[in-house]
């Protein structure tokens, strides 16, 4: 929780007449972030079609879309957002920059017209608690006068240094804070990293194994073997316990390769194991690899379902396959269970495949 706020006021509305906060964030599955351009008519006559098809559907205002098409973008979001019916497909989008001369205008706008049916608004560049609480009032002064039933939830995404060594503060800003992601092409340039993509790795950021020894020598010229490294394993990883710290959720971001899905897969997986619960898809082809990334396996499913079976009550420890289970393990066990509950509540193909596994 924010320093600035006494317990007793956090959970009481920022505006007379503004929905009461959410004590709880739901676990609603989100494991691909579909970005659209609604000022692109291509991108804008797909969406009603994938509508049930992704878990999140997020109209982009900020970078992407050209600025002369910033105000096309905003009125496309609202006519989008008014024709169709989402079901139990979030709407989310991300406004542009706090200091730029459009994010007002996107709030002031978005909430009035389609506020009933924005889950999610994601704030870029976010640099510490204070842009969360500006965005959290005027929010619920616009809901206030909006007649909003229920609050709208705040996305920031990590993309700063200044943000990431204030991504603590930032995750208990508010209590509409749903979740974090990392934003790795603009968090590159911020802190001037020498690369020059939208997230995935970099081939020379490896370790080399150590060189043969001849006689007592060191042969470098031998052939070694080199092991590329994950640029983004600290950052997600402050990431995943800054957020579960707070109890909201953790993503990935972009993954600008279009066309290597096999990379693609590799960062998404790394983050899902590390903790985070989906990621940005950019094109209509990274939805299904979020997707199947993102949902536990049917295997990692029967598993911890027989662990959760063999503990019983939940204390001691059993022998599995071979294997020691005790309490921190069933508890392990049960994050993936619970996960393909509400995986299930929602995706009928994979409800069949879980259904099928006896425990
Ligand atoms: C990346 C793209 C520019 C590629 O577009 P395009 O060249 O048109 O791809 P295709 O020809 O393969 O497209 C095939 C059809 O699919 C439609 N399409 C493409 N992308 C989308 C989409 N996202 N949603 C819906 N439909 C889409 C095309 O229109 C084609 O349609 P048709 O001709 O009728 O068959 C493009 O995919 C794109 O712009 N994607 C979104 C990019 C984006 O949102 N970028 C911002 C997020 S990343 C970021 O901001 C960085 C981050 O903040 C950080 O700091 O790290
Ligand atoms: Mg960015």
């Amino acid at each position: 929780m924010s320093g600035s706020r006494s317990a007793k006021d956090f959970f009481r509305p920022l505006a007379v007449g503004a929905p009461t906060p959410l004590t709880e964030i739901p676990a609603r599955p989100s494991r691909a972030i579909h970005f659209f351009d609604p000022s692109n008519p291509k991108m804008a006559a797909k969406v009603p079609d994938m509508v049930g098809t992704v878990d999140v559907l997020l109209g982009n205002l900020e970078d992407a879309i050209k600025a002369d098409n910033k105000v096309a973008a905003r009125e496309g979001l609202v006519e989008i957002a008014k024709k169709t019916e989402f079901g139990a497909t979030q709407l989310w989008t991300r406004i542009n920059a706090l200091d730029s001369p459009w994010a007002l205008d996107d709030l002031t706008t978005l909430v009035p017209a389609i506020g009933d049916k924005l889950d999610v608004v994601m704030v870029p560049k976010v640099q510490g608690a204070e842009d969360i609480h500006y965005v959290d009032r005027l929010l619920a002064q616009l809901e206030a006068k909006a007649g909003l039933d229920r609050p709208i939830l705040v996305h920031a995404i990590l993309e700063t240094a200044r943000g990431m060594a204030n991504v603590e503060e930032i995750c208990g800003a508010s209590p509409r804070m749903q979740g974090v992601s990392l934003g790795p092409a603009d968090l590159a340039a911020d802190r001037r990293m020498k690369t020059t993509r939208v997230g995935g790795g970099h081939p020379g950021y490896l370790v080399r194994e150590d060189p043969p020894s001849e006689n007592g020598v060191a042969n470098i010229e031998a052939t070694r073997a080199t092991f590329q490294q994950d640029l983004w394993h600290y950052t997600i990883a402050r990431m995943v316990d800054a957020c579960a710290m707070h109890g909201i959720y953790p993503y990935y971001g972009p993954f600008g390769d279009i066309a290597d899905v096999i990379a693609c897969e590799d960062q998404f997986r790394n983050a899902y194991l590390l903790g985070c619960v989906g990621a940005w898809s950019l094109h209509p082809k990274q939805i299904a690899i979020a997707n199947k990334v993102f949902s536990p396996s049917v295997e990692d499913v029967a598993h911890a379902r027989r662990v959760v079976a063999a503990m019983g009550d939940g204390t001691g420890a059993v022998m599995l396959d071979g294997k020691m289970e005790d309490d921190a393990s069933l508890k392990q066990c049960l994050v993936m269970v619970e996960l393909a509950e509400q995986l299930a509540a929602i995706d009928p193909e994979l409800k069949q495949a879980y259904e099928g596994i006896t425990a």
